[in-house]
């Protein structure tokens, strides 16, 4: 028998790991609130390789939030670490970006003075600054609308520039936590492919908090499940649908099949959640 506290020499190779960009190891968030401690999230792992775009769904309240908060830097974890290219995340951090549902556009400033901003704090010279602004409007479909303030503009177009904003920081991590949620579905289903079509150009890595399966599923290369409280890691799902891919990608019948597994993974967590929502109301009646 052999001895297993002897190495072997030549060793053998290490098993081959996809290279990973950012990596949530073990992560752990509780909230203290008046009456309980409440775990938001709990025990979460996964990896995410460059140029990877994953989408991160759950029910209501299950620590999508506090997942990409912790991500950002916002959220301290109770335990656990994210690191980024290997370095701690630990706190607000250059190498990542981030994109809010809720409207963030500088009001008085035009468009190409909100997507120019990050590269203005960085010191960047106006003309430099004003030519790569110019390029990631172009890229958010924005030609022709650099001098418009953001009140002239429509929801999916202010995003867009909230989007062009983030993007202009270079940042190695995009994040998005439900940017579409305030638009309608056509509008967020042509954004959806904008948004595709920007991740494909600049290889951008990608993270996505959405409540949508079929936007999950049209964007992703792969889908992070979540289950309801305490948020944990229910199943990865690789979705394995050509590229490049526009929005018609949702009639095709494989499409179909990831909306239903995805679904049948989120059906039980979601029904729990609604158990517990009916279960309160019910307590404080
Ligand atoms: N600062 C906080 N203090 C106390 N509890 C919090 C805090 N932030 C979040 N929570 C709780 O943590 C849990 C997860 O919240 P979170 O907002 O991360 O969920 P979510 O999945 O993003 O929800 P939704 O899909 O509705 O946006 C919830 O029970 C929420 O009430």
């Amino acid at each position: 028998m052999s001895d297993p506290t002897v190495v072997p020499w030549p060793r053998p190779a290490p098993v081959a790991r996809p290279e990973t960009v950012l990596a949530v190891d073990d992560v752990v968030v509780r909230f203290q609130t008046r009456d309980a401690v409440v775990t938001a999230v709990d025990r979460m792992s996964f990896g995410v390789r460059p140029g990877e775009f994953i989408s991160v769904i759950g029910p209501s309240g299950c620590g999508k939030s506090t997942l990409f908060n912790v991500i950002g830097g916002l959220v301290t974890p109770t335990a656990g670490l994210v690191t980024v290219a290997g370095e701690p995340i630990r706190g607000p951090h250059p190498a990542i970006g981030m994109v809010f549902q809720e409207e963030s556009t500088f009001p008085w400033r035009t468009v190409l003075d909100n997507v120019a901003f990050p590269l203005e704090v960085r010191g960047v010279p106006r003309r430099v600054r004003n030519e790569k602004a110019r390029d990631v409007v172009a890229m958010v479909g924005l030609t022709g609308f650099e001098e418009h303030y953001p009140s002239e503009l429509s929801g999916g177009m202010r995003q867009r520039v909230s989007i062009g904003r983030t993007l202009a920081s270079e940042p190695k991590i995009l994040l998005m936590d439900e940017p579409f949620a305030s638009l309608d579905e056509q509008t967020r289903l042509l954004l959806g492919d904008k948004v595709l079509q920007i991740q494909q150009t600049l290889r951008q890595t990608t993270l996505l908090i959405t409540h949508s399966i079929t936007e999950a599923v049209q964007l992703s290369d792969r889908v992070v499940v979540m289950s309801y409280r305490p948020g944990r890691l229910k199943r990865i799902v690789d979705i394995d649908l050509p590229h490049p891919r526009t929005s018609e990608v949702v009639t095709s019948e494989a499409f179909g099949h990831y909306v239903a597994e995805i679904w049948g993974d989120l059906r039980d967590e979601a029904s729990r959640g609604m158990a517990e929502a009916e279960a309160q109301r019910g307590g404080t009646r």
